[in-house]
């Protein structure tokens, strides 16, 4: 049997390089086309989830295509964390996360023509009390740009991280074990024949 096509339903480069730690590159790279807009009162966990599903769904699926999808999302308890309109939100995000737990989700969504496979990731982050200094650096970086939650755990705000309980590169933005777990489940020759 010839090898699927693996089909990468992300713009994210950091999704691509994290494929590329299970020694994967995507056949094409198709980003989806979204809206990611909460519903009223909707949980992090069933949020993360309908995105990464509706990203999936949004994509066109050939017969000899794997397709993979995700979505990060972070929660401080209810409250949905998302990518922060301008300087003024993201310290707003970050003073909420300082000195505090908070958790980051990453759904992952596998399919081909006719089946689904998903996958959620709780992963649990603890924050340092953050200094002025600490925060208006890190708000001039621009780093915190596009960024779920105001913060990117590979960046400089790695440093702000003193604990964490769960999966690293699901933080990052695509959990490795549990996509390559997903990924042999739909039949992609991850650690067998690539011919
Ligand atoms: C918390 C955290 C978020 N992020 C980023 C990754 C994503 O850009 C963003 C979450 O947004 P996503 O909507 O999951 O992904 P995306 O918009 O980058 O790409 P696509 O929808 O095409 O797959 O937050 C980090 O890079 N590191 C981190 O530690």
């Amino acid at each position: 049997m010839t090898r699927p096509k693996l089909i990468l339903g992300s713009g994210s480069p950091r999704r691509a390089e994290l494929l590329g730690q299970l020694g994967l590159v995507a056949d094409d790279v198709r980003p989806p086309d979204v809206d990611e807009t909460p519903a009223k009162g909707e949980l992090p966990l069933t949020y993360c989830r309908r995105i990464a599903e509706a990203k999936a769904a949004a994509m066109d699926v050939a017969s000899d295509e794997i397709v993979l999808c995700a979505d990060t999302t972070v929660a401080l308890g209810r409250r949905i964390l998302g990518k922060p309109e301008d300087a003024a939100q993201a310290a707003e995000f970050l003073l909420a996360l300082s000195g505090r737990r908070h958790r980051v989700i990453t759904s992952v969504v596998v399919r081909n023509a006719g089946r689904t496979w998903a996958r959620d990731v709780v992963t649990t982050v603890k924050f340092k009390r953050l200094s002025d200094p600490e925060l208006n650096t890190y708000l001039v970086s621009d780093d915190w740009r596009g960024k779920a939650g105001a913060y990117a755990i590979q960046g400089p705000a790695g440093a702000f991280v003193t604990w964490l309980q769960g999966s690293y590169t699901a933080v990052v933005g695509l959990p490795v074990a549990e996509t390559a777990n997903l990924l042999v489940a739909a039949g992609y020759p991850i650690y067998g024949e690539r011919t």
